[in-house]
C-alpha cells in the first residue's frame, strides 16, 4: 500500500439532480490511510458526495479519482470489485431485524465471497472482539441499545476488511458515552485497517479529535479545507459560524423574503 498516494481525489468536481445544481467546483484529495471529515451545514450536498465517491451517482461535470482512475471509467465488474472494496455505514446503521448478530456480520462474508462457514465463525468473532462485542452473537437486533447496534453495524462494515470506509453521520442518536465509544472504535479501525476513511458528520467535537482533515461545504462549493489546528484557527465566515453554532452568519437566520415586514404590517392595516 502506498501511503503518500492519493486514495481519493476530487477534480473540478459537479454534480445536478436534473437542472438543479447541487455541488460544483469540488476540488480534494484524501491520501491513503487518511482520515477526513465532510462538514457543512443541512444540504450542503455531503451526502451527495459520498454517493458519487461511492458511484451511486455520477458526476455531471469533473471527476471522482480512485486511486488515480476515473471511476467514470469503470467497467460493471471494476464498479462492483470497487464496491466490494468499501464498508459503508449509514446514519442509522440499519441491521437487518430478522437476523441474528452473528448473522448481521456474516451476511457480506456470505454474499460477497466464497469463504467457508468455519473460517466466517472466526472472523465474525474477530470482528465482535474488535467493537467489544464478544458474547451478543445470538442476540436479535430489537435486544440491543442504540449505542450497541451502531456497534455491530460498526463490525459489519468491517466484516471484509475494507481499504475504503465510508461513514454518513456515524454520531445521530446516540448518547455521550455511546458517541464518544463508536468516535473511538473508528479511529482505531482507520488506523489499525488503514484504510482511507470519509465521515459526513456534524458533530465538530468529536470528529476533530479523530480526523487528518476536513472538508468543509457550503452552497455546494468546498469553503475550507486542511487539518483541524487550520479549521479552528480558520477565518472563514462559513466555518466560524459553523464551529461556533452562531445563528446568523454567511448562512442567515432570515429567510430573505420579498417584502418587508413594515410593508407587510402597513398594508394589512
Ligand atoms: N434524489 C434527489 N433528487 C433531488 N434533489 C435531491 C435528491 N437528494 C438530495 N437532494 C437535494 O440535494 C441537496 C443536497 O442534499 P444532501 O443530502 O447531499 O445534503 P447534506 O449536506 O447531506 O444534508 P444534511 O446534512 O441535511 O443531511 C438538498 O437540497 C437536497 O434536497
Amino acid at each position: 500500500m502506498n501511503l503518500s498516494a492519493p486514495f481519493i481525489e476530487c477534480r473540478d468536481l459537479a454534480f445536478a439532480y436534473t437542472d438543479r445544481p447541487i455541488l460544483q467546483n469540488v476540488n480534494f484529495t484524501v491520501q491513503t490511510g487518511r482520515f477526513a471529515a465532510i462538514m457543512g451545514g443541512s444540504g450542503s450536498g455531503k451526502t451527495t458526495l459520498l454517493r458519487l465517491i461511492t458511484g451511486q451517482l455520477r458526476p455531471t461535470s469533473g471527476q471522482v479519482l480512485v486511486q488515480g482512475r476515473d471511476l467514470a471509467a469503470f467497467s460493471t465488474a471494476e464498479l462492483t470489485a470497487h464496491r466490494r472494496r468499501m464498508g459503508v455505514l449509514f446514519q442509522h446503521g440499519a441491521l437487518f431485524t430478522d437476523l441474528s448478530v452473528y448473522d448481521n456480520i456474516a451476511f457480506p462474508m456470505r454474499e460477497l465471497t466464497k469463504l467457508p462457514e468455519e473460517v466466517i465463525r472466526d472472523l465474525v468473532l474477530l470482528k465482535l472482539h474488535a467493537v467489544g462485542l464478544r458474547g451478543t452473537e445470538q442476540l436479535m437486533p430489537a435486544e440491543l441499545s442504540g449505542g450497541m447496534a451502531r456497534r455491530v453495524a460498526l463490525a459489519r462494515t468491517i466484516a471484509l476488511d475494507p481499504e475504503l470506509m465510508l461513514f454518513d453521520e456515524p454520531f445521530t442518536g446516540l448518547d455521550p458515552i455511546s458517541l464518544g465509544v463508536i468516535a473511538d472504535l473508528i479511529h482505531r479501525i482507520n488506523k489499525a485497517l488503514r484504510s482511507t476513511s470519509l465521515m459526513v458528520t456534524h458533530d465538530i467535537e468529536q470528529s476533530l479529535k479523530i480526523v487528518d482533515q476536513v472538508v468543509f461545504l457550503a452552497h455546494g462549493e468546498v469553503v475550507f479545507s486542511g487539518t483541524p489546528d487550520e479549521m479552528r484557527q480558520t477565518d472563514s465566515e462559513w466555518v466560524r459560524q459553523f464551529v461556533g453554532g452562531l445563528p446568523n452568519g454567511p448562512v442567515a437566520f432570515r429567510y430573505p423574503a420579498a417584502t418587508t415586514l413594515k410593508d407587510d404590517l402597513l398594508q394589512a392595516a
